[in-house]
């Protein structure tokens, strides 16, 4: 039998939706008051697929079930594997009742998400996350999208998803890396907006690390109110949403350089979130000890403190140009007033962000 923990909601009027977190909740769970009409088209992976495929269609009972499985991996996050969903749905006359489920860690959610709005200008999707990294952020939100060879998630749509099912048991089945890349996703929320969530993860780290299911359901949930407060606040990114962001440009600078899959999405995050914490001590921001807090703690995340080898000043300065917060060829940046304070600006002086480059190039190592 299963075990909802908890259960929160994110409020957008008509398009608010549940987020459910759960134990056991895959191939128990009733989602079907969440499908429009009769048909329920998957999206998975070939590695998820094997593990929760025919659990997941128990969630979905009367329903008839159709599934389309991709390759698995940052890489194949593009028009061509895009592509594949809108063979499946139109080789079998899928119409605007039908409903897509992501059932994968954030590359399935967000290309189901965006085939999802794409489909006959937009058909309703049900979020089922099961990696770490995906139940604490991607499958919340309404941000969806693929990457283009110059840069990441560059091709996109906001559409919110209809419900998102958190089994956190799926997290047992995860690989050490995936777990520390979801870890920086959750250490981030602490940084942007609650310094008392990062103490509580500083107390819990070990736990976490250990899949311990209490630490992780609570993680989770945090993180999940988190979001979905600042989602609610402002839905389409035209403000404080960008916060969200942090660290995410030097992040998705170096994930483009190592190429897609290379360097987990996670691990770049949390590289960058040094880098930003280390910029904003030296915009006078925040104190040394500040930063210090927020390294050991992505440190302790087992997650990689330099940029990947080979990558220059130039590299990040060229890919952080085409970042999506920019504005007018002013790079917008997300840096920390205080541990639990981010803001956005375009006002951090090129020789700091040069000289905070630098810091994290490996030869500064
Ligand atoms: N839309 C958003 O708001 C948002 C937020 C954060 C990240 N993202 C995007 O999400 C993506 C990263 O997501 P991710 O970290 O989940 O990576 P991912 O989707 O690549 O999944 C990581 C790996 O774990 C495997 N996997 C998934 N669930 C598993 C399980 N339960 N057991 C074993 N293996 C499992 C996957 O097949 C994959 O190999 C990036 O593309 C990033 O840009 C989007
Ligand atoms: O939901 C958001 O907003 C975020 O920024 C969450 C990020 O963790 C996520 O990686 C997002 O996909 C980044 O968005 P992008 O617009 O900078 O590509
Ligand atoms: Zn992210």
């Amino acid at each position: 039998m299963h075990k909802v923990l908890r259960e929160l909601k994110v409020e957008l009027g008509e398009r608010s939706y549940p987020i459910i977190i759960g134990q056991g909740l895959l191939g128990s769970f009733d989602l079907t008051p969440w499908v429009a009409g009769q048909q329920v088209m998957i999206v998975t992976n070939d590695t998820v697929g094997p593990l929760y495929l025919e659990k997941v269609k128990g969630c979905f009972p009367g329903k008839a079930i159709e599934v389309v499985t991709l390759p698995d991996g940052e890489q194949f996050k593009d028009w061509q594997t895009l592509n594949l969903i809108f063979d499946a749905l139109l080789e079998k006359r899928h119409t605007r009742k039908t409903t897509l489920v992501a059932l994968g860690g954030g590359v399935v959610g967000d290309m189901a998400g965006f085939a999802a709005a794409c489909y006959q200008r937009g058909v309703p999707f049900i979020q089922v996350p099961t990696t770490l990294l995906s139940q604490v952020d991607s499958s919340v939100g309404g941000k969806t999208g693929i990457n283009h060879p110059l840069g990441k998630n560059m091709i996109g749509a906001f559409h919110q998803p209809q419900a998102v099912l958190i089994d956190t048991n799926s997290l047992q089945t995860l690989p050490e890396r995936e777990v520390s890349a979801g870890l920086a996703e959750v250490i981030k929320y602490g940084l942007i907006r609650d310094e008392s969530f990062l103490a509580w993860l500083e107390d819990s780290m070990e736990s976490l690390l250990r899949l311990d299911a209490e630490a992780l359901g609570e993680a989770i949930y945090r993180s999940c109110v988190c979001k979905a407060e600042v989602v609610a606040l402002d839905e389409r990114e035209g403000g404080l949403r960008a916060i969200l962001n942090l660290g995410h440009t030097f992040g998705h600078a170096i994930e483009t350089f190592a190429g897609y899959g290379n360097w987990l999405h996670g691990e770049a995050v949390g590289t960058g979130m040094m880098m930003a914490a280390d910029l904003s001590v030296r915009e006078g921001l925040i104190s040394a000890d500040d930063r210090a807090r927020a390294v050991a703690l992505i440190r302790r995340a087992r997650l990689p403190e330099w940029a990947p080898s080979g990558m220059t000043s130039e590299d990040f300065m060229n890919l952080m140009s085409v970042d999506k917060k920019n504005v007018d060829g002013r790079l917008r940046l997300v840096l920390l007033k205080a541990i639990g304070d981010a803001f956005i600006t375009e006002n951090a002086s090129a020789d700091n962000i040069r000289d905070t480059l630098r810091a994290f190039l490996p030869q500064a190592g």
